[in-house]
């Protein structure tokens, strides 16, 4: 089903970058983009050529001299028809190109509203969507080539694959229902349930899938813990190759959960610094300790590092979800003991690579899959949940009637997806979520 725009407004937003910059990209939407275009630079240049125009203001003044695209509906972006203005970067330039798009009845674009009226024409379906805006948030390697794969329509075509598998099923159970009396072989019957457990396996196969393409769209959480003075807080400072925390003799240093970006094989994480691992009777390092615990035991990995110049003092983590990879530092005054444990120096750098390449190694393990392409949102697993179980219940289902039903709802739960059903409640989340330009 595609929902054709009735829009009317014409849009306009900068969808370059913020700040200081050479250029400013302005994009403008809608159908009255050509008079708005022949307004401010005269006459509409050739359909996606870039050229050369003085725009001009409603009072002729000269705005800026700029590269200026025109773009016809429906072989656009956006569907409709629409433009780019390449300006000169700068406030003063956009304040004035902006109020004379007001001037001539152009409104300031919402968050995500030139893709939105891009699903809307039919020019791309929500998945799609969804793939423009995690590119243009992705920080790392991995989150672009997902988001990329998403945009070329792989996660699009799983979804479409079991659509159409869902539907020719329908057909089927609808035939069952409507000639009971007729001469269908009986292995008909047999074949559609046959189907439906094996729809119900392989959406169940895609939904277990250790959550990697959620967890590579928002980062994995890699905690560092261990006793007090152990240097998690030089650990961190090394991983992160800048000053993140405060480095000192003095045991109990670090007291609050310190947070750093870094991309570690190309998947991004935050890397929390957290307090020494203690009993303490200070009421604020108590509390540090008790956020360290918290912080750990909910991490995708905890870096447990231990002092190898003294015995194991403190507490492990008890209850912790995530991977566990145990450091012992400090090999520069005495050698590790112990299997399973990375031995380092973060005074020296000794051992720093070999940690570096294991932390890599687990930030991979946990984000790529192999195979078909994961699920990315907390949106589409809670879509599939329900498809899943409509199709268990249909394989259940002894009533053809009741048998139907439930694969219309389960047919329905994936069209939501895609964004082929049911679209109306949901386009606000998905496009609310967006940068304004997109
Ligand atoms: N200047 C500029 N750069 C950009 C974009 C843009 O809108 N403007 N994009 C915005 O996201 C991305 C490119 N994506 C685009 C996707 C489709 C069309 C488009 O006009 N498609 C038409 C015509 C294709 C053709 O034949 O050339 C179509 O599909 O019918 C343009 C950009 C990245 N770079
Ligand atoms: N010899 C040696 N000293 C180190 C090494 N790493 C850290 N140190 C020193 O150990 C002391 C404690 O380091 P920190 O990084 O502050 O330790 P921490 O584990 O964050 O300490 P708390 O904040 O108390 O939990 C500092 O004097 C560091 O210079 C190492 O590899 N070798």
């Amino acid at each position: 089903m595609i929902v054709f725009t009735n829009e009317t407004d014409t849009i306009f937003a900068v969808a370059s970058g913020a700040g200081r910059a050479a250029l400013t990209v302005l994009r403008i939407s809608g159908p009255g983009s050509g008079a708005v275009l022949e307004a401010l630079c005269r006459r509409r240049p050739e359909p996606r050529v870039a050229t050369l125009r003085v725009l001009r203001g409603t009072d002729d003044a000269v705005l800026d001299r700029a590269l200026v695209l025109w773009f016809p509906g429906p072989g656009s972006y956006t569907g409709e028809d629409s433009a780019e203005l390449h300006l000169h970067g700068g406030r003063a330039v956009l304040a004035a190109v902006a109020d004379a798009l007001v001037t001539l009845g152009a409104r300031p674009a919402e968050p995500g509203e030139f893709t939105r009226r891009a699903f809307l024409n039919g020019r791309m379906d929500l998945l799609e969507a969804e793939a423009v805006a995690d590119l243009v948030e992705a920080e790392t390697a991995a989150q672009r080539t997902q988001a990329l794969r998403q945009l070329e329509g792989s996660l699009g075509g799983v979804y479409r694959g079991w659509t159409s598998r869902l539907t020719r099923l329908l057909a089927q159970q609808e035939a069952l229902i409507d000639f009971p009396d007729e001469d269908l072989p009986p292995q008909v019957e047999a074949g559609i349930r046959a189907e439906i457990a094996a729809l119900a396996g392989e959406v169940g196969a895609h939904l277990d899938d250790g959550r990697r393409g959620e967890r590579l769209r928002d980062g994995l959480v890699f905690v560092i813990a261990g006793p007090p003075n152990v240097g998690k807080s030089t650990l961190i400072n090394r991983l992160a190759e800048r000053d993140v925390a405060i480095v000192s003799p003095a045991p109990g240093t670090t007291r609050d959960v310190l947070e750093t970006r870094v991309d570690l094989g190309g998947v991004p994480v935050t890397l929390l610094d957290t307090a020494g691992l203690r009993d303490s009777a200070d009421a604020i390092e108590a509390e540090g300790v008790r956020r360290a615990r918290a912080r750990a035991q909910a991490a995708d990995v905890v870096v447990v590092v231990q002092d190898a110049s003294c015995p194991p003092t403190a507490p492990g983590i008890d209850g912790a979800q995530g991977v566990v990879i145990r450091v012992a530092n400090k090999i520069d005054l005495a050698r590790p003991v112990g299997e399973d444990v990375v031995g380092i120096s973060a005074l020296t750098g000794e051992g720093l690579d070999q940690l570096r390449q294991v932390l890599c190694d687990t930030a991979r393990q946990l984000t790529q899959a192999e195979g078909p392409p994961p699920l990315t949102r907390a949106r589409h697993r809670k879509a599939l949940h329900e498809a899943r179980s409509r199709l268990q219940s249909a394989g259940e289902a002894e009533l053809p009637e009741l048998r139907g039903e439930d694969l219309r709802l389960a047919l329905r739960s994936i069209g939501r997806i895609t964004g082929t059903v049911g679209v109306e409640d949901i386009l606000d989340s998905v496009f609310g979520q967006f940068c304004i330009g997109k």
